[in-house]
Parts: C-alpha cells; structure tokens; sequence
C-alpha cells in the first residue's frame, strides 16, 4: 500500500500538496461535554457565569487561538491560512453542552484538523472553568462533521440526489430528462455526476412515467402525492428518508456542472432549511439546485397542506444559505426547443 504518510525508508513524512490546486475549504468538528447538575444555578441563558468569568466566551477565545497553532501542536500538520473561524455553544436543560467549530480556508489541504483542535481546546477551556466545582465533567463524542472543497466531502448525514423529472415538457414538447446530451439521455448524465457526490441518487417522477423508457432502470422515486409540480417529488423525497440531506437538481438545468455542485456543498449550512444559489435577476432562492436538510420536510408538509405548492413561496420567508452562482449560466433553465438550441449538447 502507499501511504502518503510514510517515505521510501518507511519514516514518518508530511504528505506533498505542492502539486494539488488551492480550494476553498472549510470543516466543521463537534465535541460533547456533560456538566454536573451542581453547575445549573450558574446558567444564564446561553452563558455559564462563573466569579472567573463568562465560560463561552473564554471556549470561544481559548479555542479560536488553538485552530491557528494547530500546525504547531500536530507533528505533520501543514501551515494553512485560516481565513474563517466560528463557534457555535450550546447548551441544553440536562447541562450537555455542544460545541461546533467551523474553520474555512483556501489552501491546498484541509482544515479538519484545525476544526478538531479548536473543539478539544475549547471543550478543555471549560473543563477547566467548571473543575473547581466539581471534577465530574465529561468530554466525549469529538468528531469531525463536515468536511467539504477537496477531493471527499463529509456532512453530517448521508447526501441523497434526486433529480426532478416529473413535469409535462410542455413547453419543450417533449420530455426534457431524454434530451440528447453529449450521445445519451440527460438525466442519465446528471445521474452520474450526482452519483460522485451522492450516497444514492433517484429519479423523481410521475407513477410509471419511465417505464419502457432508457431511464427505466435507474432509481426512481414515484410521486406519492398527486404531481402538481415539483413539491410533489421534494415531499416523496422527504417522506421517503426524513433523515439525510437532499441534493436537488431539475432536469431542465442542464448547465450544471461538478463546480456547481461542489461550490454548493462548500457553502453547505446544516442548520438551515436549504443552501441554494440565488436566483440573481429576481433574488429569490432557487429551489431546483440545492441541498436541502431534514428540517425542510416539515416546512414543506405544512406549505402543502396550506395550498402553497410554489417552492420558491415556500422558501422565500424561510431561514436558508444563499450563495451567488460563480456563473449565471450554470442555472440557466432549458425549457424550450430554443433554449436547447442555443446550449452546447
Ligand atoms: N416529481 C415531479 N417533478 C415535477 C413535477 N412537475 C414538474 N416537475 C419537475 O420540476 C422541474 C421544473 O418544472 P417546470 O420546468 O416548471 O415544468 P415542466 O412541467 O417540466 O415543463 P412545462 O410543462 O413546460 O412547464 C422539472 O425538472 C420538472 O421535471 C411533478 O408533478 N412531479
Ligand atoms: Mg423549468
């Protein structure tokens, strides 16, 4: 085996990014503290105010300061910029806290290192606010949770795709998901670009709608509510694994490329509803190339259920990541015989 950790003489190296690209990078780590229920009285809403002071805020320092000497604590850790660092603390009524540290860069090799570093001296800064109290605190689950802008992307749960197939191609006059692409249907091409990214990826169309078709056998996820458009498959999807993130993609955008979805997982936000491209003309958040988390299941099932099936309505008031396409084009719709005139397939 090679490792790119050992030398010809099989000693310890760093491994050589002096050939690899500088990406945009980030990644996220978490650890869990469990607190003695003695400490509760010191809880002031989102703080721990103790006589040595405000317990967070000193994580939030203490941790802050330990991501930039990671490269001198870890023997093979690289020099990297740190261009972003943030925190996220909280605690819950049983006294667990969490601590999430979020790190970006745009450097050569990852920063996971550096998110980890700062969760573990952040977590040891409150150990040792809180130890004169009481010695019964406990540091456990540290681990990385999300890793995007190099060559494997970690989220904190499984990415599913789903390609939103289910319309009428009225416009198109004929089913834009078997549109000729480069010698094969298009939604077999998006297939397998998602498939590089995705745990599993599903077509998602009306009931039979690809049967005795060439996309007949790829995974598809028939629409469980009537197909009034294409709430009707992001629910399906939702219904159908409430617990993973979905990367979704229509049919008819046929300009997106691997940047467009890499750029979209580097902006990735797990709290949020979605992380979307904004639409730049209009402003709104554009519904049909994104990653939506499990929180939009519920936003979603109770637009429904109001009558609003226009995603774009249901996203607008909601909390969700925007970021600006890198080029406007990659979500360019292709709804007409002109529009696929005019783009290369
Ligand atoms: N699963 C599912 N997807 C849909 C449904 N309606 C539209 N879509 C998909 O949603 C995306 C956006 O659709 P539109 O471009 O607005 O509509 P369309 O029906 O494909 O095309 P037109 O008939 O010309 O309006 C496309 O990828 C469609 O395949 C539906 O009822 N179910
Ligand atoms: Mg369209």
């Amino acid at each position: 085996m090679n490792l790119s950790h050992l030398d010809a003489n099989n000693q310890p190296k760093m491994v050589d990014i002096s050939s690899k690209s500088s990406t945009l990078r980030r990644a996220t780590a978490q650890a869990k503290i469990q607190l003695p229920s003695c400490l509760q009285t010191y809880v002031k809403g989102d703080e721990i105010l103790l006589k040595k002071g405000a317990v967070f805020q000193t994580a939030i320092i203490a941790g802050t300061m330990a991501v930039k000497k990671t490269e001198e604590l870890i023997p093979f850790c690289h020099q990297i910029p740190i261009e972003s660092c943030t925190f996220a603390i909280e605690i819950n009524s049983d006294l667990l806290v969490t601590i999430q540290c979020t790190v970006k860069t745009t450097a050569k090799t990852g920063v996971e290192m550096e998110a980890l570093c700062g969760v573990t001296i952040a977590a040891l800064t409150i150990y040792d606010m809180c130890k004169s109290l009481s010695p019964h605190i406990v540091i456990r689950d540290t681990q990385l949770l999300i890793k995007t802008g190099g060559k494997t992307t970690l989220l904190e749960r499984p990415l599913y795709g789903l390609i939103l197939t289910g319309g009428h191609s009225k416009r198109m006059g004929q089913d834009k998901a078997l549109l000729n692409y480069h010698g094969q249907p298009y939604a077999i091409d998006l297939y397998k670009l998602m498939q590089s990214y995705c745990q599993q990826v599903y077509l998602s169309a009306r009931p039979n709608q690809w049967l005795e078709t060439p996309l007949a056998s790829l995974p598809t996820l028939p629409d469980h509510v009537s197909s009034v458009g294409p709430i009707s498959g992001l629910l399906t999807a939702f219904q159908t694994y409430p617990n993973v993130n979905w990367l979704v993609i229509a049919c008819d955008l046929m300009q997106v490329k691997a940047s467009t979805i890499e750029y979209l997982l580097t902006h990735y936000e797990g709290m949020t509803i979605a992380t979307c491209y904004t639409n730049l003309e209009q402003g709104f958040p554009e519904p049909l190339c994104a990653i939506y988390t499990p929180k939009a299941h519920r936003i979603f099932t109770e637009a429904y259920q109001a009558g609003i099936y226009c995603p774009v309505k249901i996203l607008k008031p909601q909390p969700c990541t925007l970021i600006n396409p890198q080029n406007v084009c990659e979500l360019m719709n292709i709804n007409t015989p002109e529009d696929y005139a005019s783009i290369d397939h």
